[in-house]
């Protein structure tokens, strides 16, 4: 609900009818709307968010952007300012961190399809936790090829899709939140992508054992993941064979009777397999052609790990999930900023999504057993073979194994 701005006739009201000039134009400046344009102001001189126009001899002229309304709601103000003409917008969309060190972690940017109007909403209370409901997700689903439900932001549920925004990092400290988001995201891919053919490799052995049964194949150690690198480096020869023979880019161009189905593999603790050459090579080759093929990573690590996300890698994993990170170090290696490291040991599931931008998220509650329940009609009668082969030990103990392969 709108609740309506305080203009400056009510401030002379306030400060007493027939009161002092001063005293009212004192109230006026100390109102809510107030304050909140001059922070905004405040933020676009400090942070130098202006159009420079050469002026008379040489002389600099600013041209900042305008603010049209200030508007205050229950939940929220909001702020809508016009560009400039000629102000290119990804400075503002670029800068969305500076909004949020003025404004507070309740803040939220969105542009509009001129691309010159900017709203500001900064919210006052975050997101609840909540449980994941498979009819709700299912409601953001349709039309999308492999959908990706993130959780809630204020301004609405996230949900992406994959094809469109391949790969996803989920990185975080120990207790953040990582296992219940991999069990979320993967549960709805399942439920929701016909034909999906998913690999999963527990590098820490403790969550993928819930789609044994389910997943093309679910491995425990390097070695299995080892061998699932080198069928999916077959696979996607061939399907780039296919793409040439029909002289199409992607996948989806295929006539329906030769598409190939969506592949996803999922990778548990991906910084253990920091010194498997051959392993992260695989994955990087995925990261890189994998897209316009129909075969997709996610990925997650604990600690964000520079060596492991250099370059060619970290570039291909177009979205992050940011769960509480120790520090701004490490959070900046993962979303590029630092506000994953704001988020409290004791928000559980809370995230910042890079995508477009950043903004927080707080992802569903799922819980194992319910997972389960969800999953069990996709679940095939016996593990696969090779599942069934699985080795018993840690992956940390089987450090030195890893077959080298003709890739
Ligand atoms: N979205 C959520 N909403 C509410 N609580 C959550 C959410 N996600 C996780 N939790 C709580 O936090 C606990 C730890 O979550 P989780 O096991 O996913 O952490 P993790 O990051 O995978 O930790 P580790 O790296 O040690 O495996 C869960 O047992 C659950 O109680």
């Amino acid at each position: 609900m709108l609740v309506s701005g305080v203009t400056l006739v009510a401030a002379a009201k306030l400060a007493g009818a027939g009161g002092s000039g001063v005293a009212a134009w004192l109230v006026w400046r100390s109102m809510p709307d107030q304050v909140f344009r001059r922070k905004l102001m405040y933020l676009f001189r400090f942070g130098n968010l202006y159009y420079k126009i050469n002026g008379y001899k040489g002389r600099e002229l600013r041209s900042y952007p305008i603010i049209k309304r200030v508007s205050s709601y229950l939940d929220r103000t909001e702020a809508a300012f016009v560009l400039p003409v000629g102000m290119d917008p990804t400075r503002i969309t670029e800068n969305e961190w500076l909004f949020r060190q003025v404004f507070g972690a309740g803040a939220e940017l969105s542009m509009s399809e001129d691309a010159k109007t900017f709203v500001l909403s900064v919210y006052s209370t975050s997101v609840a936790p909540f449980e994941y409901d498979a009819a709700e997700v299912d409601e953001y689903t349709p039309g999308l090829n492999l959908p990706i439900y993130v959780g809630r932001s204020r301004s609405g549920d996230m949900v992406y899709d994959m094809v469109e925004h391949p790969h996803l990092l989920i990185a975080g400290e120990t207790g953040s939140g990582k296992s219940v988001a991999l069990r979320s995201v993967l549960t709805t891919l399942i439920r929701r992508v016909p034909g999906l053919e998913l690999y999963c490799a527990d590098m820490k052995r403790s969550e993928f054992h819930l789609f044994r049964g389910i997943a093309q194949e679910v491995v425990m150690d390097a070695a299995g993941l080892h061998r699932i690198v080198l069928k999916l480096r077959r696979e996607m020869r061939e399907r780039g064979d296919l793409l040439d023979r029909y002289e199409v880019a992607h996948v989806n161009d295929l006539p329906i009777w030769d598409r190939p189905p969506y592949i996803v593999l999922a990778v548990d603790e991906v910084a253990l397999l920091k010194k498997k050459a051959d392993i992260m090579e695989g994955i990087e080759e995925i990261a890189t052609i994998g897209r316009a093929l129909g075969v997709f990573l996610i990925l997650s690590m604990q600690r964000p790990d520079a060596d492991v996300l250099d370059g060619k890698l970290k570039n291909n994993l177009t979205v992050r999930m940011a769960f509480r990170h120790a520090d701004e170090i490490n959070s900046r290696i993962t979303i590029g900023t630092a506000e994953a490291a704001a988020i409290k040991q004791s928000e559980k599931g809370r995230l910042v999504l890079k995508l477009d931008g950043c903004r927080y998220v707080q992802g569903p509650h799922l819980e194992l057993t319910a997972a389960r329940e969800m999953l069990e009609p996709y679940r095939k009668v016996e593990p696969t073979a090779s599942e069934a082969q699985a080795p018993r030990e840690p992956a940390e103990e089987q450090d030195e194994y890893v077959e080298v392969g003709l890739l």
